[in-house]
């Protein structure tokens, strides 16, 4: 049976794209690669020093999409294949990082290096080579919100412009140097300069993503299970971790803080428009088209999250307790939360973003794209997959006598 011709928001046919995807093998690389394996007829070249999470996606050989990914063990820090790589594809998409807040104060030198040093080569052997560039950044690049400056019962606070973040006219507000925490935020702001620069002098076409807490299946480690019993995953992990251990969820400073969370596939939608945007300028390069086709992701900076699944860390803390007792069918705790303070949890040098709401306007209109998942129902599929993946594991690990492997 003839399957339909794929077409682009514009309706025009989809050229099939080869795209080198540096940091494949993590949480948001794994879905892409899932996305772009099942929905496209796009080759990746994966680059990442890990594949467990494309595993399902690289075996058996046979899978109808076998000659469309290719893994490579690569580590971008030293490795002479890279520009190869970069040469053979028609897009590169970077999301190589060290990325979880409990590495900014401890590993501060570590953090810089992979989200600053790292990225140089990527972004001159793009510019040099005259490839296009889709570059992970950050939400924490806003840092704080302006709001958070003002008295804590100041009626501006309530006022969008002093807390909605915005890519074009919001300030990039940090702590002082002894907080490290923000020499991540402070190294993604750099790399982005960087491309934007290049852009403007050199004319690299580039897409800077900027996400806002994607939560989903597959994102971090469970500590002990299948990461480091002593590391620290992002809150999601650390969250599903207490759960599945019917612990105490540990609420940091009092779970104050205000994120935004947007399920990994919604985000995903979103990172498939920017990419198959570009092939209308690919595939319709003349005069008359590119007007009619925008480069509409080309040299755009995009904040990408929901800005309607806002909560407190707290009421998170409270929601994924109900939703696990209901996916589980285990009871909640009596006392399901407990405080501890950041310098405990994270130890000294640690900081925090205040409040976090994605300025939906450039995406809106340059790509038509909105997130659709509540965060009840995001967590109710994920919470399933965490029980469903973990609980067994976990039970064993407990059963086990300490010291024994
Ligand atoms: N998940 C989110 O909500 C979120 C939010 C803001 C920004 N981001 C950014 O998105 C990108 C991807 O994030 P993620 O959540 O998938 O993180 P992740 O840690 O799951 O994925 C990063 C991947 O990069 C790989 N990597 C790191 N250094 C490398 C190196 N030197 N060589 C080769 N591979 C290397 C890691 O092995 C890992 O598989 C990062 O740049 C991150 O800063 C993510
Ligand atoms: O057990 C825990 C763990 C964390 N917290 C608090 O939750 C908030 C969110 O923490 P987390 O998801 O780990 O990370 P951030 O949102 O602070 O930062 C990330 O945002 C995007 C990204 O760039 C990449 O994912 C990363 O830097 C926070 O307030 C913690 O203190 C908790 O209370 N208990």
């Amino acid at each position: 049976m003839a399957s339909a011709a794929r077409v682009d928001l514009d309706g025009k046919p989809i050229k099939p794209l080869t795209i080198c995807m540096i940091g494949a093998g993590g949480f948001i690389g794994s879905h892409l690669c899932e996305k772009l394996m099942a929905e496209t007829p796009h080759k990746v070249l994966a680059l990442d020093v890990y594949n467990d999470k494309i595993k399902h996606l690289l075996e058996p050989d046979t899978a109808e999409w076998a000659d469309r990914i290719q893994f490579h063990r690569i580590n971008i820090k030293h490795d002479s294949r890279l520009e190869g790589l970069i040469k053979m594809a028609d897009l590169t998409i970077n999301l190589a990082a060290i990325c979880t807040p409990a590495d900014y104060n401890t590993r501060p030198l570590d953090t810089i290096y992979s989200n600053f040093i790292d990225a140089l080569p990527v972004v001159k052997y793009c510019s040099e080579n005259g490839k296009r560039l889709i570059h992970f950044s950050t939400c924490e690049v806003y840092g704080k919100t302006i709001g958070s400056f003002l008295p804590k019962d100041s009626p501006l606070r309530q006022e969008p412009e002093y807390y909605v973040l915005k890519e074009d006219s919001s300030p990039c507000i940090f702590g002082s140097i002894e907080k490290q925490r923000w020499s991540y935020a402070c190294a993604k702001q750099l790399i982005e300069r960087l491309i934007y620069a290049e852009g403007a002098e050199n004319g690299l076409e580039f897409t800077i993503v900027r996400p806002f807490n994607w939560i989903g299946p597959r994102m971090d480690f469970i500590p002990g299970i299948d990461g480091p019993s002593e590391g620290v995953p992002r809150v999601l992990a650390c969250f599903s971790n207490n759960l599945l251990r019917r612990e105490p969820l540990k609420l940091v400073d009092g779970g104050e803080s205000q994120r935004t969370f947007i399920y990994i596939k919604d985000a995903i939608e979103a990172v498939l428009l920017m990419i198959c945007l570009h092939l209308v300028l690919l595939a319709y390069n003349d005069d008359n088209s590119s007007q009619e086709n925008p480069a509409r992701a080309n040299g755009h900076i995009f904040n990408v999250g929901n800005p309607n699944n806002e909560v407190t860390v707290r009421q998170l803390a409270e929601m994924m307790t109900e939703v696990y007792s209901k996916v589980s069918g285990e009871p909640t705790l009596d006392v399901p939360t407990v405080d501890i303070s950041s310098k405990e949890f994270y130890g000294v040098g640690y900081d925090d973003s205040d409040k976090r709401i994605p300025d939906m306007t450039i995406i809106n209109r340059q790509l038509g794209w909105n997130p659709k998942t509540s965060l009840w129902d995001l967590l109710e599929s994920t919470l399933t997959y965490q029980h469903r993946t973990y609980a067994e594991a976990i039970k064993k690990a407990i059963a086990k006598p300490a010291g024994t492997n």
